[in-house]
């Protein structure tokens, strides 16, 4: 099994981070309606060095996948900022983006409907290079040396997506993900889709790509099995707001915010009493049993025996916060002296 590899940071050297996300708040829709609505996302913030990778974990709808939209540009971000190695890309559009920033690309989940059926896979990945200015020849001999690089044949160039399984497919989107040699690449939730050992196949081949050119990934993904394989940090989210962050060691094996804990219970551990600690704390919170996290509709879901519904908490935010070392204070307990 490849082994994470060691956080960049830790050599003590003060660098610029891959990618800096401050106080990002993303609102869907507009109007009074909209305004009043819990943000998608509500002030994240977190930063990846170069070569290292960022798991961003949380339960469906806990806005993972906004967070990746509003990097690409895809999602316009109500509030603050993004910087891709120390450049403000916030407010870009698309097409600025696809000229100036070929540092940042995504890999999506569904290798089925991220390729176009109709262009063959040497198009595909011509097309980026020819909007950053590079010529026909040059950027269809790239294309060949990006599908050789994800262990597909040359001549994989003029055939369609249609004639690839699944895995390959995922191989051929990351190819034309790191065709333009960016130095950031979101991966949202990019083996999901797959069956176990391909899983695996494709796991290895990302770990083997950043090693060699000191990638940096923001991972998406639900399964924190597959987190802990690639990344050496994670960030937690909760209802866009993040809970805890730290070593992915740390937070997947002595989780210390309470949702956390229930969400790390859904992974295996190869520890029995650990497991059953991990799924008293699901019970205890609320919580479904499967992958996917759900907080109970009614009764606080963060704290045990809290006798706060979310509907009768002003709040209607997670009441205790843990990020880096800094807890802040658990607004439920101080309703609820018996607590
Ligand atoms: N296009 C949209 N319009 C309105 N609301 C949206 C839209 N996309 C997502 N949302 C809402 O934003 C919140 C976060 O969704 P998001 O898809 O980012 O979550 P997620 O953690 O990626 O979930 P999943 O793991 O299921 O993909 C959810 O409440 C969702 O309903």
């Amino acid at each position: 099994m490849t082994v994470a590899a060691p956080h960049p940071a830790a050599s003590g050297v003060v660098t610029v981070p891959a990618l800096e996300v401050r106080d990002l708040v993303v609102r869907y829709g507009s109007g009074r309606k909209a305004r009043n609505a819990p943000p998608a996302v509500d002030g994240v913030s977190f930063d990846i060095a170069p070569g290292e990778t960022l798991g961003l974990v949380g339960e469906s709808g806990s806005g993972k996948s906004t967070i990746g939209k509003a990097l690409l540009g895809l999602q316009k971000p109500s509030a603050g900022t993004v910087r891709v190695h120390g450049q403000d890309i916030t407010g870009m559009s698309l097409k600025q983006r696809s000229r100036q920033v070929a540092d940042l690309r995504v890999v999506f989940q569904d290798p089925y409907s991220s390729l176009n059926p109709s262009r063959t896979i040497g198009q595909t990945l011509v097309e980026p290079l020819r909007l950053m200015g590079i010529g026909a020849a040059e950027a269809l001999r790239r294309a060949r040396a990006g599908v050789e690089s994800v262990g597909l044949p040359g001549d994989a160039v003029d055939r369609y997506p249609g004639q690839f399984s699944g895995g390959q497919r995922q191989r051929i989107a990351i190819a034309r993900a790191l065709v333009c040699e960016p130095k950031v690449v979101v991966l949202d939730e990019p083996v999901s889709a797959l069956d176990l050992s391909t899983q695996a196949q494709v796991l290895n081949l990302l770990a083997d790509l950043r090693d060699q050119r000191g990638l940096s990934f923001l991972f998406i993904a639900h399964d924190l099995g597959v987190v802990r394989f690639l990344s050496q940090r994670a960030v937690v989210l909760y209802r866009g707001q993040v809970m805890e962050t730290g070593p992915v060691e740390a937070v997947t094996q002595a989780p210390r915010h309470p949702y956390t804990v229930a969400l790390t219970s859904a992974a295996p551990v190869p520890r029995p009493a650990e497991q059953a600690a991990r799924r008293a704390a699901r019970e205890a919170l609320g919580m479904g049993t499967a992958g996917s996290a759900q907080a109970s509709a009614t009764g606080c879901p963060f704290v045990p025996r809290c006798p706060l519904s979310t509907d009768v908490c002003a709040e209607q935010r997670p009441p205790l916060r843990l990020v880096g070392d800094t807890p802040t204070a658990c607004h439920h307990a101080e309703r609820v002296p018996a607590l």
